[in-house]
């Protein structure tokens, strides 16, 4: 998964999670890697979304280069293991948040098109550069 995910990050340009269904590997296992956050969560389960939620521009590496705007809550409380079998407790909202969101999807199936995102948002990377460059998305 590190292996694919700096793959990922030479080819397109970024990357920042990585579910092991990705990899064809069928086991509930996520990894996050941004400047902020460097996690292995292991069989990861929600504890609580908050109320609040936001929109924000995501895409996936399963199928780059499609863009769209995705409502999900702005918070989630989520209960893992470590690599080491020890239980952990992540509270997450923003950026980190959503990586936790969009790569739970995927350990069940999911993938953000799924999401009912805004279809007049939808873009190709090149789009979205152009039109949103600006706005934090990624
Ligand atoms: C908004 S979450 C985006 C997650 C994506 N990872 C997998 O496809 C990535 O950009 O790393």
């Amino acid at each position: 998964m590190r292996d694919t995910l700096a793959d990922m990050r030479q080819r397109i340009g970024y990357g920042r999670g990585i579910a092991a269904p990705q990899i064809g590997v069928l086991k509930r296992l996520i990894l996050i890697d941004t400047p902020e956050a460097n996690l292995v969560l292991v069989n990861p389960r929600f504890e609580r979304w908050s109320r609040e939620e936001d929109e924000r521009y995501e895409s996936c590496f399963s199928f780059p280069g499609i863009w769209g705007l995705v409502q999900r809550p702005l918070g989630v409380t989520v209960v893992a293991y470590t690599l080491a079998g020890e239980e952990q407790r992540i509270e997450a909202s923003g950026s980190l948040s959503r990586i936790i969101q969009h790569e739970m999807d995927h350990l069940d199936g999911f993938v953000w098109l799924d999401r009912n995102p805004d279809l007049h948002s939808l873009c190709t990377t090149q789009e979205y550069e152009k039109r949103y460059v600006s706005r934090e998305s990624h």
